[in-house]
């Protein structure tokens, strides 16, 4: 059912309009009204956070929370679900499941927080469909969305002049936001958004349990009922997998001829492989895409705490510790 929804060209075409809404509508506006200021320092992580909690409500529940105002809001709803999320992720690093079991039994540390936290979710949750329910709505599935930007720094300036020449060659200067057809026209922001991904991959491991005994390719015998867990951000920085340069930021790299090719997802497990990959990858491309594509041409963007390095916080899916920080300058300024 979900393969049927997301795959539908109708589907994609209403989540793409709405990303490009809160792109014109809020995006835009919020970093132009910083950019420039001396001040004006901007954690786009946070941005992008609010960016893509009020895309999921709307899209799933066809609820507005409204966390990308120019304000910037505190949306309780958004709070508790993050803090939901990285208390249950971090669940899978304890040292044993024995240790959060217990604290669950006495409701107690991070066991009674995540309690708090899911039923607050909860009770939201049950406001925005009864609001829905007596408004009529007609029901929609729930679908999860994960965005995660991309933003060039110092070190690679010539991967941003490349985003922005190939934009130019097929938008022209002046168009703002391109379409979904002018976006798959895009190979160097395509291979760009790999690469990074690659290096920086939004769900960083991920377990599985054998139903039963088996093999692995490389003859390792696995009993019934163990977890085996891939890990997509070590898999992407294995000199084994990637060669000698494979800590390096090159988009080149997915180019052949100047078209992007993709690799086998067992080598570039990022959406998972196999029959149960990722249903929302085209969509989540096309939006981050979107987005970034839209910052990058209008924006110089800088790390505001440059040679700083980015440490990831554990969680569902990855974060940068402390955020990412930015200086923006308007490039029409
Ligand atoms: C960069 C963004 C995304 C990444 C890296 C990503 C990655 C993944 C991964 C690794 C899985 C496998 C999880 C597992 O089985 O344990 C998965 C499953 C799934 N994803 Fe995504 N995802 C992204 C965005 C999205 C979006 C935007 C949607 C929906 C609009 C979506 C819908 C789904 C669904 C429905 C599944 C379950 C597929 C199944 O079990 O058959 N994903 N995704």
């Amino acid at each position: 059912m979900a393969s049927l929804e997301l795959g539908s060209l109708s589907i994609r075409s209403y989540a793409f309009e709405m990303v490009i809404s809160e792109i014109q509508q809020r995006l835009l506006p919020l970093l132009s009204s910083v950019a420039g200021k001396a001040d004006g320092v901007l954690d786009l992580q946070d941005v992008f956070r609010r960016f893509s909690f009020d895309h999921i409500c709307q899209f799933s529940f066809a609820f507005d929370p409204g966390c990308l105002q120019l304000s910037l809001p505190i949306s309780d709803f958004a709070v508790a679900f993050d803090l939901a999320s990285k208390l249950s992720a971090e669940r899978a690093i304890t040292a044993s499941p024995l240790i959060w079991k217990i604290k669950r039994i006495f409701n107690i540390g991070t066991e009674k927080k995540l309690k708090e936290a899911i039923k607050l979710v909860n009770v939201l949750a049950e406001q925005v469909i009864d609001h829905r329910r007596n408004m009529g709505f007609s029901t929609q599935k729930d679908l999860l969305s994960r965005f995660m930007g991309t933003v060039n720094d110092d070190r690679h300036p010539d991967v941003e002049s490349a985003i922005r020449d190939e934009s130019d060659r097929i938008m022209g200067p002046t168009q703002e936001l391109a379409s979904f057809e002018q976006m798959r026209e895009m190979h160097y922001l395509q291979a760009a958004m790999y690469e990074s991904m690659r290096l920086y991959p939004p769900v960083q491991f991920d377990s599985k349990f054998t139903q039963e005994d088996d093999v692995l390719p490389d003859s390792t015998f696995v009993r019934k009922g163990t977890r085996v867990t891939y890990h997509p951000y070590a898999m992407g920085r294995m000199e084994r997998v990637w060669g000698p340069d494979c800590l390096e930021f090159k988009p080149e790299r997915w180019l052949q001829n100047g078209v992007f090719t993709p690799e086998n997802p067992f080598k570039y497990p990022v959406f998972q492989a196999g029959p149960r990959v990722c249903l929302g990858k085209e969509l989540a491309l096309a939006e981050m895409k979107s987005v970034a594509l839209s910052l990058i041409r209008r924006f110089d963007i800088q790390v505001a705490t440059p040679g700083q390095t980015q440490r990831f916080a554990p969680g569902l899916t990855a974060t940068l510790r402390g955020g990412l920080p930015v200086l923006i300058r308007d490039r029409r300024a």
